[in-house]
C-alpha cells in the first residue's frame, strides 16, 4: 500500500452528474471455487485490452499469488498467518479479523483510488473465497458503504454454472445473491461462469418460467428440493428483474455482455441505489453530531466541575492560611500576657 503520509483526507461524497465522471466500481463475491479470482484475472485484462488499465484490490488475505496486478493488496497491510498466530485464530477467524483491521484504514484506500481516479474507468475487487467473511460481515459492510458513498459501486456475483445445473445449488446461488442485495443495497450482476464447459441458457429458463424449475426439481424427491420449490415462488420477482450474463473466466467468453451489464449497474446506481445512499450517509453524519455533541456537552459539564472544585480548594486554602495566622498571632499575645 501506499505510504500514508501522502493520503489525503476522503471527501465521502458522489452526486448522480458526478458518478458518470467517476471510475465504477465492481466488487466481486461468489461461492468458494466459482471461480472469483480468475474472473478478476480475466476482467482485467480485458478492461485492459478494451479501455485503459483498471485499478485493481485483493482483498483476500488468504490467497498465497494473485494472479493479477493488485495496485492495492490487503496482505501489503495485514499479515494473515500473523494474525492466526497472534490472536490464536483458526483460517476463517483470521480472515475476519485481517479484513476487521483492514477495514479501520479504509478511508485512506479511498483517498488513494481518489487520487488515482482520473487514470482508470474501472476499480475491480476481489474477494475472500469464503463468501459470508465478506457479504455478511461487518467490516465487509464498511468496506463495501465506503466504496459505494465514493464511487458508482456494482455486485458482480459469480455463479459456478456446472455446479448450478443440480437445481438445489442454483437456488442456494439465488437466495445468496438476492441477500446480498439486501444486505449492500447495491445493484447486482449475476455472471454464470464456466459457460465454457456449460451454457447457462437452462438457468435463463428456470428463471422465466417456473414449469421448467419445477420438472427439474421433480427428479429430486429430498425435503430440500420441497424448500427450493417454494423458495423459488418467491424469487420471481428477483428474476424478473435480474442483470445476468453468461461469462467463462477461462476462455474471456461473454465478457462484452457483462460490461454492458455492468454499466446498465452503475445507470441504476445512479437512478435508483444513490438517492438511498445519500439519504444513509445524511443519517450516518447526524447520529456522528449527535454522538460528538453529547461528548462535547459530557467534557464542558466535567470541566465546570473541575473548575467549582479547583475554586472552593482555593477558598478552603485561603481560610487555613488565615486561621493559621491568627492562630500564631493568638500564641504571640498569649506569651505576652504571660510574661
Ligand atoms: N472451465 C473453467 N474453469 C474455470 C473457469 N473459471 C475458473 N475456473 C476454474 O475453477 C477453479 C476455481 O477458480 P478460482 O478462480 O480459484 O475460484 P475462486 O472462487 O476464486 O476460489 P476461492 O477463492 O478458493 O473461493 C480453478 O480450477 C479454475 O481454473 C472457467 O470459466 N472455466
Amino acid at each position: 500500500m501506499e505510504s500514508k503520509a501522502d493520503t489525503p483526507d476522503a471527501e465521502m461524497t458522489v452526486s448522480a452528474s458526478q458518478s458518470e465522471d467517476k471510475p465504477t466500481c465492481i466488487i466481486v463475491m461468489g461461492m468458494a471455487g466459482s471461480g472469483k479470482t480468475t474472473f478478476v484475472k480475466r476482467l482485467c485484462s480485458y478492461l485492459s485490452e478494451k479501455e485503459n488499465k483498471s485499478y485493481n484490490i485483493n482483498l483476500d488475505p488468504a490467497v498465497i499469488q494473485s494472479p493479477f496486478p493488485a495496485h492495492i493488496d490487503i496482505r501489503d497491510s495485514v499479515k494473515y498467518k500473523q494474525v492466526m498466530k497472534k490472536y490464536q485464530l483458526g483460517p476463517n477467524g483470521a480472515i475476519l479479523t485481517s479484513l476487521n483491521l483492514f477495514a479501520t484504514q479504509f478511508d485512506q484506500v479511498i483517498g488513494l483510488i481518489e487520487k488515482k481516479q482520473g487514470d482508470f474507468k474501472h476499480i475491480v475487487i476481489d474477494t475472500p473465497g469464503q463468501i459470508e467473511a465478506f457479504s455478511m460481515s461487518a467490516s465487509g459492510q464498511v468496506i463495501t458503504e465506503s466504496l459505494a458513498c465514493s464511487f458508482p459501486t456494482v455486485i458482480v456475483y459469480v455463479i459456478d454454472t456446472v455446479r448450478a445445473e443440480n437445481p438445489n445449488t442454483f437456488l442456494s446461488n439465488m437466495l445468496y445473491a438476492l441477500s446480498i442485495m439486501y444486505k449492500t443495497k447495491l445493484p447486482l450482476v449475476c455472471a454464470f461462469n464456466k459457460t465454457d464447459i456449460l451454457s447457462h441458457e437452462f438457468a435463463l429458463t428456470w428463471m422465466k418460467d417456473f414449469e421448467e424449475f419445477e420438472d427439474a426439481l421433480n427428479s429430486d424427491k429430498s425435503y430440500l428440493s420441497t424448500l427450493s420449490r417454494s423458495m423459488s415462488l418467491v424469487l420471481q420477482e428477483f428474476y424478473e428483474n435480474l442483470n445476468s450474463c453468461g461469462v467463462s473466466a477461462m476462455t474471456g467468453i461473454g465478457f462484452d455482455s457483462l460490461l454492458e451489464s455492468v454499466q446498465k449497474g452503475a445507470k441504476e446506481y445512479a437512478e435508483i441505489f444513490l438517492p438511498d445512499i445519500k439519504q444513509r450517509m445524511a443519517i450516518n453524519e447526524a447520529q456522528k453530531k449527535e454522538f460528538e455533541d453529547k461528548n462535547i456537552q459530557e467534557f464542558e459539564s466535567d470541566k465546570k466541575e473541575e473548575e467549582i472544585e479547583a475554586k472552593a480548594k482555593e477558598e478552603s486554602d485561603e481560610l487555613n492560611n488565615n486561621l493559621e495566622s491568627m492562630y500564631k498571632d493568638f500564641d504571640s499575645l498569649l506569651k505576652d500576657v504571660n510574661q
